[in-house]
């Protein structure tokens, strides 16, 4: 069987004495999304910095097509970096207020010495190429966040990791920022690793669903199942909050 994009194995991550990831292991293919979604401070987003290598793993293993991705050296992870990019969930303090969006986009390319076409990326993420010169708070949120994905795209990457990309933003911009990351992952045959607390965000997007509670993945599968029959009580109990649900 071909290696999936991303493979984590028994992933841990303490502070202190709080094992905020606890042994997760889960995998993402080419062109699919895997949602983790659990309450606030189930883990979500430390699982999402240490798969980034924002944050140092305690133990386990991150491979990127088959690459230990978890103990490489700063030196020897930096020419990976341009596969697996980050979005984070507020744009409005991820982005540097003082650049122009024509220098957030192109500092990834800058920090890798490569050349890259600012304009068609900002076409590619919806945005007017002339809004290249206006900075960020000139912008509506949901401009952001797509100069966010603009960014994070520069690279060509494999993989993204989103941290609850939509949750800062108008349910309406939501929807609009949603059809992007379906629209970027059919056109690129990107893997998302899609953070998020909100299971009707969760529901547009996902193949496959993990349920985290407490550092630990309870339960895993097909959206449809898990949204549809959830086994473990922790995520039934999920299911029925969402209104409507
Ligand atoms: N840098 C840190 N130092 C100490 N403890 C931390 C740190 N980051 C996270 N934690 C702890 O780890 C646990 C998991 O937090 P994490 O932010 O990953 O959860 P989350 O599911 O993303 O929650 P939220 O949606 O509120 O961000 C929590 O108990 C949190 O207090």
């Amino acid at each position: 069987m071909a290696e999936p994009l991303l493979r984590v194995t028994d992933l841990r991550k303490i502070y202190g004495r709080t094992w905020a990831v606890d042994g997760v292991t889960l995998t993402v293919d080419r062109g699919e999304t895997l949602a983790i979604v659990g309450e606030s401070g189930s883990g979500k987003s430390t699982l999402a910095r240490c798969v980034a290598r924002l944050a140092q793993p305690t133990s386990g293993s991150v491979r990127l097509d088959g690459v230990e991705l978890a103990t490489l050296s700063r030196r020897r992870l930096r020419p990976l970096r341009p596969r697996f990019q980050l979005v984070f969930q507020d744009p409005s303090t991820s982005l540097n207020p003082r650049w122009t969006i024509e220098q957030i986009v192109r500092e990834p390319l800058r920090l890798q010495g490569v050349p890259g076409d600012v304009p068609r990326l900002l076409a590619e993420v919806g945005l007017d190429p002339g809004l290249a010169g206006r900075r960020p708070h000139q912008l509506s949120g949901g401009q952001r966040q797509r100069v966010g994905i603009a960014r994070a795209l520069a690279l060509s990457p494999d993989l993204l990791i989103l941290d609850e990309p939509v949750t800062a933003l108008d349910v309406s911009v939501q929807a609009q920022i949603i059809n992007l990351l379906l629209r970027l992952q059919e056109e690129r045959g990107l893997g998302y690793l899609f953070i998020s607390h909100d299971l009707a965000v969760v529901s547009a997007v996902a193949h496959r669903i993990a349920v985290m509670h407490s550092g630990r993945l309870v339960e895993t599968g097909p959206a449809e199942r898990i949204l549809g029959r959830p086994e473990h009580d922790y995520t039934r109990a999920l299911v029925a909050a969402v209104p409507g649900g």
